[in-house]
């Protein structure tokens, strides 16, 4: 096998993707509902990218975006009082720390506790809200007067205000004005209600043009709120089960990348919503691994190699690099037994290979075999 290196590190930009699931509510009316319900029972926000995107152009993703300095400043900490603040923010005791592989060159960011600035995790938390808000006009926040229990339920969003539009072109233009708008409905981001859920490195690839630290979160909501999709950034969006967007990538109606992928497929492990939320809830103290998936080109396609695979390094090295191989991807599965890989068969047919254990009770997708006639 061999491997290419690119001269130079990469520039990382440290960011925050929110997973909202909302459970399916039945219709009202008596009249018949327009879709079936979804086998899993509740349903994810996937958002369409718009096709000027200079990453990942007419994707569907996750709503989330880059961390800006507003999302860490002190001036949170007047909000979250006197219920909250440093310092777990009522987050309960700090989950387990996983240095795992790998560790990333200085960003040039600090979790500066020193500076007053807020503790990372609740900063990614705010920067997630504020995504979802600007790119779907979704405002996951809670009134200053009601914190939330020892064992919150699912989440709810709040009703858009009146001038949705106006503040949220001066959130967008300006990222400080997130605070003021929690602050003129009093309230603050619901950060309680989001759940580490998983956190992605941009593997390196020769045509990647940028790359990306996210942290994933997930977030129950009791029922789908209304999306306001920012024409800009965002040019559409669905609510669709696992198992429906599933059946959209691969019958070419909506393009996911492999992480998006993974996750979907990992979400139809859950057969109700509240076995999909109970699970957050008991996994809180368990941390995360941060993964940083190796791309292995082989004759005809290419696999995204992720941790306890046995043909995956943990090696820097491959933080700028990839491997290559003269072999076909068929033979390549023919000779391994340990996988943990998303197979990339085509732009619209991945597959994901998992016969390694999960770790840290998380939960992985199921081995997902697609039939010769795809191919
Ligand atoms: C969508 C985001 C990259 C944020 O982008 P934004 O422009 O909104 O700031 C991010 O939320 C995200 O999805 N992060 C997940 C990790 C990641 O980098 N995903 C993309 C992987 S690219 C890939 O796997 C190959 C892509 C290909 O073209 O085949
Ligand atoms: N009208 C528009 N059309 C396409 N992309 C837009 C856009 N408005 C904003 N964007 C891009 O969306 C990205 C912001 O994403 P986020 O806030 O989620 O991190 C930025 O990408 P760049 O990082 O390429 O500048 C920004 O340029
Ligand atoms: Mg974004």
């Amino acid at each position: 096998m061999n491997s290419s290196l690119r001269p130079g590190p990469s520039r990382w930009r440290r960011a925050a993707s929110i997973v909202l699931a909302a459970a399916w509510t039945r219709p009202e009316t008596a009249t018949p509902p327009s879709r079936p319900p979804p086998a899993e029972g509740f349903r994810l926000l996937l958002l369409q990218r718009s096709p000027d995107q200079g990453f990942m152009p007419g994707a569907h993703v996750f709503p989330g975006g880059v961390l800006d300095a507003a999302d860490r400043s002190a001036d949170w900490l007047g909000l979250f009082a006197p219920h909250h603040g440093p310092p777990g923010f009522g987050l309960g005791p700090a989950p387990f720390s996983r240095a795992a592989f790998p560790s990333l060159p200085h960003t040039g960011d600090s979790n500066a506790d020193n500076t007053g600035e807020l503790p990372e995790d609740v900063a990614f938390r705010i920067c997630a809200v504020r995504e979802a808000f600007e790119e779907a006009g979704v405002l996951l926040l809670r009134p200053r007067s009601s914190p939330p229990g020892p064992a919150p339920g699912p989440g709810l969003a709040l009703e858009p205000p009146p001038g949705l539009a106006a503040w949220r072109a001066r959130v967008r233009r300006d990222p400080r004005h997130f605070l003021r708008l929690c602050a003129h409905l009093d309230c603050t981001p619901d950060i309680w209600a989001l759940h580490n859920w998983s956190a992605w490195l941009t593997p390196f690839s020769r045509t990647a043009t940028r790359r990306f630290d996210t942290a994933f979160f997930l977030c129950c909501l009791r029922e789908p709120p209304p999306v306001y999709p920012d024409l800009a950034e965002v040019v559409g969006y669905q609510w669709s089960s696992p198992s429906e967007t599933t059946e959209s990538f691969l019958s070419k109606e909506i393009w996911l990348a492999p992480p998006q992928f993974y996750e979907v497929r990992r979400l139809a492990n859950f057969a109700s919503f509240s076995d999909l939320h109970k699970f957050c809830l008991g996994r809180a103290l368990e941390g995360l691994e941060r993964w940083l998936p190796i791309i292995l080109l082989t004759a005809d396609g290419m696999v995204h190699l992720l941790p306890g695979d046995e043909l995956y390094l943990e090696d820097s090295d491959f933080l700028e690099n990839l491997m290559s191989t003269e072999k076909k991807t068929e033979e390549i599965m023919k000779e391994g037994k340990q996988f943990h890989r998303i197979v990339i068969h085509n732009r619209h047919l991945y597959d994901i290979h998992v016969t390694v254990q999960s770790k840290h009770k998380h939960v992985y997708p199921k081995n997902s075999v697609v039939s010769k006639s795809h191919l």
